[in-house]
């Protein structure tokens, strides 16, 4: 990435808005609300002139008096936008107490909501990858323009009806070459501390650094039960934030009641309104009545309607893969053909809320018979196949992370070229080619190692194809791999590590009680015996290596979290080490100056 100096600045064509959006309000008619966040309200809205559908962020300018720059940029970055993957903003005018900006209506809502209401164990990996895809080609943009999202999420990945993915919501965004910017949080940082002596300033920034990490560290700690509460209420208000734990949003989805989804009918003209505890105040402020029913909820309901009529979400996919595109369209009629419209498959989630029980019901619903030993063998090796997959991929991640750890107290002192919030943009910037190749393009390189894995239905094909070759491997531990692009990954390993843990188990349960009905069952023939045993004696050896792989994964967690640990002091003395040569440099700045 360049600096100011070869940021690409839009073409001066593209930074007018078009001309055919007036900046007139008599010329939009706002209809339902589609959505709305901590400091906007969308809508559904008609510009009359052309009777075209658009969508209307209202910001309400009084709740944000203080951060009327801020709005302004969000507005001035969405007008700037020319690419296919990320919002613009066709214009912006104040409407009395709020700023209205104007973009295109995207009507299947944001990746938030869909999981919401119809995915609440999440959307199948090929469909991820896609959205990921178009996903990172928008932030790519985005940073070769200079700027920094900084709020990437569910809730701001957006769809439309033709299935296009576009990145929305700059609320937070930042310029990474704005110096301006970059003073303005030293001086913040300076005035909490409020030291007079700039002499004192390094130390004190340092301090003030840890007292915020000291924060975060109490939030962690807080008790559960506050979490939950907070967790629940943000979810219940549409408020969407990372939230990696997959066992903590099926809890906060279980949580909500069973009349307060919507009702999916496809030819509902009125559907209902979640009952989601909203802002009232805020929406009456920005004119529109509370009661009106969300659009969203509708437009989807149609792609989703377990007759199988009406558009899909899926369907509308490019994914240039007609075997993902199958497996997709399986899995879509599974659900239809189980009735699995989102309140049913909730009921699911709730009566039988294991991996388990969803491999057998996509077997069921694809015609196979799963009532024998061998289908039971086949869906163990899956299992397994899926732990040796999470055990490599944990391997690889220790590996890189200890390599990555050990080479941080090399480097006390590296390039920085701009320190932006909690981004430092160094010299060494991060070889995305290689990361690509490590952790996460790790995840889609072939094994070519020994292992054979057998492709998990559930998985995906992707996850099939986990490991780096021995020389990958060690080239990536010789490269300086961001902790911003690690640290998630490693995260989200243990967690799967856990998930695995509960999954094997279930496995175990599961076969114990399979194995007493199967000796319980009569008639029986001679055939179907010895076939039973041969199966219980391949049974038996997968159990044994399940124990193997529960224990193999329970030290790595252990070595993991020892290495972040590790991690998390080097990179504070990293930090304490950047802000004292960031400040250093502004000061003597001021003393040019002065
Ligand atoms: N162009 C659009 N078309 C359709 N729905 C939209 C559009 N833009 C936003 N939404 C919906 O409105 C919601 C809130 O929008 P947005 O995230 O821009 O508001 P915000 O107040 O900036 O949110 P946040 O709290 O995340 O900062 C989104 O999650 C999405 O569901």
């Amino acid at each position: 990435m360049g600096r100011s100096g070869s940021i690409k600045r839009p073409a001066a064509a593209a930074l007018a808005a078009p001309p055919s959006f007036t900046v007139k309000p008599g010329d939009y008619r706002l209809m339902e609300e589609v959505g709305y966040g901590a400091h906007a309200v969308v809508y559904r809205a008609v510009f009359l002139p052309r009777n075209e559908v658009v969508a209307v962020k209202c910001l309400d300018l009084d709740q944000l008096n203080n951060n009327i720059d801020e709005i302004q940029r969000e507005a001035q970055i969405m007008s700037l936008i020319d690419h296919p993957n990320v919002i613009r903003a066709y214009c912006s005018f104040v409407v009395e107490h709020s700023l209205w900006v104007v973009m295109p209506f995207m009507r299947e809502g944001s990746c938030l909501h869909l999981m919401k209401i119809a995915y609440p164990d999440g959307f199948e990996e090929p469909v991820i990858g896609s959205i990921l895809k178009e996903t990172l080609k928008a932030l790519e943009y985005l940073h070769n323009q200079g700027q920094i999202h900084r709020d990437v999420k569910a809730g701001n990945i957006l769809i439309d009806s033709a299935g296009a993915v576009k990145l929305g919501d700059f609320g937070v965004s930042a310029c990474m070459f704005d110096r301006g910017w970059l003073q303005k949080c030293f001086s913040l940082a300076l005035d909490i501390t409020s030291i007079p002596d700039h002499g004192k300033n390094v130390a004190e920034v340092c301090v003030f650094l840890q007292l915020k990490d000291a924060a975060q560290l109490a939030l962690k700690k807080m008790p559960s039960s506050e979490q939950e509460a907070l967790s629940l209420s943000e979810y219940q208000r549409g408020v969407s934030a990372w939230n990696f734990d997959i066992e903590d949003l099926k809890a906060q989805a279980s949580l909500i009641r069973d009349d307060e989804p919507p009702e999916i009918k496809e030819d509902d003209d009125t559907a209902r309104n979640t009952g989601m505890e909203k802002d009232l105040s805020f929406r009456n402020h920005l004119g529109k009545p509370s009661s009106e029913s969300n659009y969203r909820e509708r437009a989807f309901a149609t792609t989703v309607n377990s007759d199988g009529k009406g558009p899909s979400v899926y369907e509308a996919f490019d994914f240039g893969d007609a075997d993902c595109k199958n497996r997709i369209d399986g899995y879509q009629n599974n659900r239809a053909e189980n009735g699995s419209s989102p309140s049913t498959s909730k009921q699911d989630s709730e009566s039988n809320n294991n991996w388990t029980s969803d491999i057998e019901q996509r077997q069921q619903a694809s015609g196979a018979n799963n009532n024998t030993s061998v289908e039971r063998i086949h869906g163990f090796e899956r299992s397994i196949s899926y732990s040796l997959i999470l055990l490599n991929d944990l391997l690889v991640f220790v590996i890189l992370f200890k390599s990555y750890v050990d080479s941080l107290g090399d480097k006390s002192k590296r390039n920085v070229v701009e320190i932006k919030g909690r981004f430092s943009v160094t010299s060494e910037n991060v070889d995305l080619a290689k990361v690509q190749d490590g952790p996460a393009g790790g995840l889609s390189r072939k094994s070519q190692q020994g292992l054979l894995l057998r492709k998990s239905a559930s998985v995906g094909d992707w996850l099939a194809k986990p490991m780096c070759n021995s020389n990958q491997l060690k080239e990536l531990c010789n490269s300086s791999v961001s902790s911003s692009i690690l640290i998630p990954h490693l995260e989200n390993l243990v967690q799967q590590t856990m998930f695995q843990q509960e999954l094997i188990m279930n496995l175990l349960g599961g076969l114990q009680q399979n194995e007493k009905v199967d000796g319980a069952q009569p008639g029986v023939s001679e055939n179907d015996r010895i076939a039973s045993t041969a199966n219980s004696e391949k049974e038996r050896s997968l159990l044994v290596t399940i124990s193997e792989l529960q224990s193999r994964m329970i030290t790595l967690t252990d070595e993991l979290i020892a290495a972040k640990l590790k991690h998390v002091q080097l990179q504070q003395e990293l930090n304490a080490l950047y802000c004292r040569e960031e400040i250093e440099d502004i000061r003597d700045e001021d003393n040019e100056e002065t």
